[in-house]
């Protein structure tokens, strides 16, 4: 899955002190309306933040507490990566190169994206992403650290996902399979993690490759910021930006509204949740013409009768029939072609929390790496101790 392993030594002593706090740049020009109104949209809808962004830096940067996100220096980020290294890059993204580092010579690695000048993810979208996620914690985001501007530079940095994306265990992969109760509980914490952004559709944030896994399993959901941004009308939130292709997660309602709400998340969901029944992408350009898109084609088998043709093979025989029934009926009703017909977020929580369940009563018992995950819960108490976890989480969303 990575290409590297883990250096514990890179970072080096810092050759630049930290910045002093608060030492932000003066302000020399406002936000835009629109970025203000995602950060309205956060604080207000979301009731997130009671402290409110100062205006933004002519660099980009803005005036976050140090508290919440700090503030790197480039030097600091070349000596975390050995100056940009290439073989300290893990991944390649839409933003650019993701690196694997240490900051201030800690063990714990981090995981550093530099923006490319040519990126079609641009200035506005790193700056929604530090704005956002450094306000946000929750046991499934993936958490921002700190972010660098020095010199013109956008670069991110994050909590370092040992395990790599959900997508890196399903296809084009030599990992070994994930059991069916991994895959479940994978599914909760995602789900868990995208439903922070409850009241603000994002096009992109449930999708496999977004969809990262640290050291014990825990899914935790990454790139709200750098996706998409939205606009409020009066009664309803929806995306106005274009949006960015994603074919094959994209709500087939988008096409006739131009218009992302929240149930677009569930059909992006809905589709993930496909991936992991069949472990295979959600396009295959190369397939023909009705096996292409997944969501489709799952759609017309399952119409037909015929899902278990293309259910994962590793995963047959390892689901008992309730379970499976009840994971099919969740995604099926995700992928809705009307989204009035799609289910709440909390539906498809306690759905999967259900099928967990169920999984649990078949008996199966070799499963102990996915249920330890669950930290402070014995094996027999692990899906109580989700549920409640998750259900105390539906009540309070910012899991805090
Ligand atoms: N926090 C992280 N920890 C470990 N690896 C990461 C982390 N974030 C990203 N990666 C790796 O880098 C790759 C690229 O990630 P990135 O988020 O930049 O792009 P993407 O989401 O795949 O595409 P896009 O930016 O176009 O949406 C990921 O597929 C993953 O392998």
């Amino acid at each position: 899955m990575f290409k590297l392993s883990a250096n514990q030594n890179l970072a080096g002593p810092n050759p630049d002190p930290p910045p002093a706090k608060g030492t932000s740049k003066p302000s020399t020009r406002s936000r835009t309306p629109l970025l203000a109104t995602v950060v309205g949209v956060a604080s207000g809808i979301l009731g997130l933040c009671s402290w409110k962004l100062k205006d933004t830096a002519s660099d980009g940067s803005s005036s976050l507490p140090p508290h919440l996100c700090r503030c790197f220096s480039l030097s600091e980020i070349k000596a975390a990566t050995q100056n940009f290294s290439q073989t300290f890059i893990v991944g390649v993204g839409g933003f650019g190169h993701v690196y694997k580092g240490h900051v201030d010579g800690g063990v714990a690695p981090v995981a550093i994206k530099r923006l490319k000048p040519e990126s079609s993810q641009g200035a506005r979208e790193f700056k929604t992403e530090i704005e956002l996620l450094s306000q946000l914690r929750h046991r499934h985001l993936v958490s921002l650290i700190g972010y660098c501007t020095d010199k013109n530079e956008m670069i991110l940095v994050y909590d370092y996902m040992a395990r790599g994306t959900l997508a890196d265990h399903l296809y084009h992969t030599d990992n070994p399979p994930l059991s069916w109760g991994q895959q479940l509980q994978i599914c909760i914490g995602a789900r868990e993690g995208c439903a922070t952004f409850t009241a603000m559709p994002r096009a992109l944030s449930s999708i496999s490759t977004n969809i990262l896994l640290d050291e014990k399993w825990v899914a935790k959901v990454s790139d709200f910021g750098l996706s998409k941004v939205c606009t409020t009308t009066m009664s309803k939130i929806h995306i106005s930006t274009t949006v960015k292709g994603s074919f094959g997660y994209l709500d087939p309602e988008y096409y006739r509204r131009q218009q992302l709400t929240v149930k677009s998340d569930v059909y992006s969901f809905g589709v993930v949740l496909c991936e992991v029944l069949c472990a295979r992408p959600a396009v295959v350009h190369a397939a023909e013409k009705r096996q292409m898109n997944l969501a489709e084609w799952t759609k017309s088998c399952h119409r037909d009768g015929e899902l278990d043709q293309i259910i994962d093979p590793n995963m047959k025989g390892e689901i008992e029939t309730d379970c499976l029934n009840k994971f099919v009926e969740i995604a099926m009703s995700c992928i809705s072609d009307s989204g009035i017909e799609r289910p709440s977020m909390d539906d498809v929580v306690r759905g999967l929390v259900f099928a967990l369940q169920l999984h649990q009563n078949y008996g199966e018992r070799n499963d102990d790496e996915a249920f330890a995950s669950v930290p402070g819960c014995a094996m027999n108490e692990s899906v109580q101790c989700i549920s409640e976890t998750i259900f105390s989480e539906i009540n309070d969303p910012n899991g805090r």
